[in-house]
């Protein structure tokens, strides 16, 4: 994405720093893969009541395409989505679309999001992210969300700054019994990974 072109939200220019094309690991999940959800207790992807039950799947082209059906559970003003949650479906979609196309963990250093229609309960956000440049550890991304299908007027859309971090982010700041179980499972190997920041 280059930008939001509406006279009223003059875009700055993006990636903001000059970057290096993406290079998708050789171990990503090719087009057409259902990625599976990263961690049960995710608020975005996970198992979790009330959370944002958001799936994906990978794209052509470095594109990653994920849902969120919006429920009463979501709501901000009456009948419509909140915007801190539309902010955390992007900041789902646009984590998944890095860790898993680039392999590369990383968390979310700076997030924008621009709200140009309501999205009401009761519809669903078709947003297409992908990975727009890497400068180092620094890893830029950006989502389009649609309306209720993949071609639907564009609702919200976002950037996100991800910054490459090393397994140690984890243990030090999270649980290390969780980060444990997350790489027992097949697809989370450790050596399956670009780990080293
Ligand atoms: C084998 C297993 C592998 C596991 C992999 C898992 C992948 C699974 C797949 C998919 C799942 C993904 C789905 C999840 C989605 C949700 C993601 C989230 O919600 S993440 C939680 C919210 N974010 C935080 O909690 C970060 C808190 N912040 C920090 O910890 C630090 O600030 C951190 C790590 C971001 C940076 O700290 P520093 O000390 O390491 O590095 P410094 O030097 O400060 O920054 C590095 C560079 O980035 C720039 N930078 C950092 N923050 C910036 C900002 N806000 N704006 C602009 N630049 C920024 C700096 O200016 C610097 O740039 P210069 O290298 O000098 O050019």
């Amino acid at each position: 994405m280059s930008g939001v072109s509406d006279n009223r939200r003059p875009a700055n220019p993006w990636p903001p720093v000059q970057t290096e094309q993406p290079e998708i690991h050789p171990k990503a999940p090719g087009p057409g893969t259902k990625l599976q959800m990263h961690y049960a207790e995710c608020f975005g992807c996970g198992e979790v009541d009330n959370g944002l039950h958001m799936r994906s799947t990978v794209g052509e082209a470095g594109v990653v395409f994920s849902k969120f059906p919006v429920t009463r559970a979501h709501q901000g003003a009456p009948g419509l989505a909140h915007g801190g949650l539309l902010a955390c479906a992007f900041d789902e979609a646009l984590g998944s679309t890095v860790g898993n196309l680039l392999r590369r963990p990383a968390v979310t250093g700076k997030l924008e999001t621009d709200f140009l229609r309501p999205v009401p309960v009761g519809t669903t956000l078709f947003i297409a992210a992908r990975v727009d440049g890497v400068a180092g550890r620094k890893i830029y991304a950006s989502a389009d969300g649609h309306l209720d299908s993949a071609d639907g007027p564009v609702a919200v859309r976002a950037r996100g700054l991800f910054i490459q971090v090393g397994l140690e982010h984890f243990t030090t700041h999270g649980d290390p019994e969780a980060l444990q179980k997350f790489t027992q499972q097949p697809t989370r190997r450790a050596e399956d990974w670009d780990i080293n920041p």
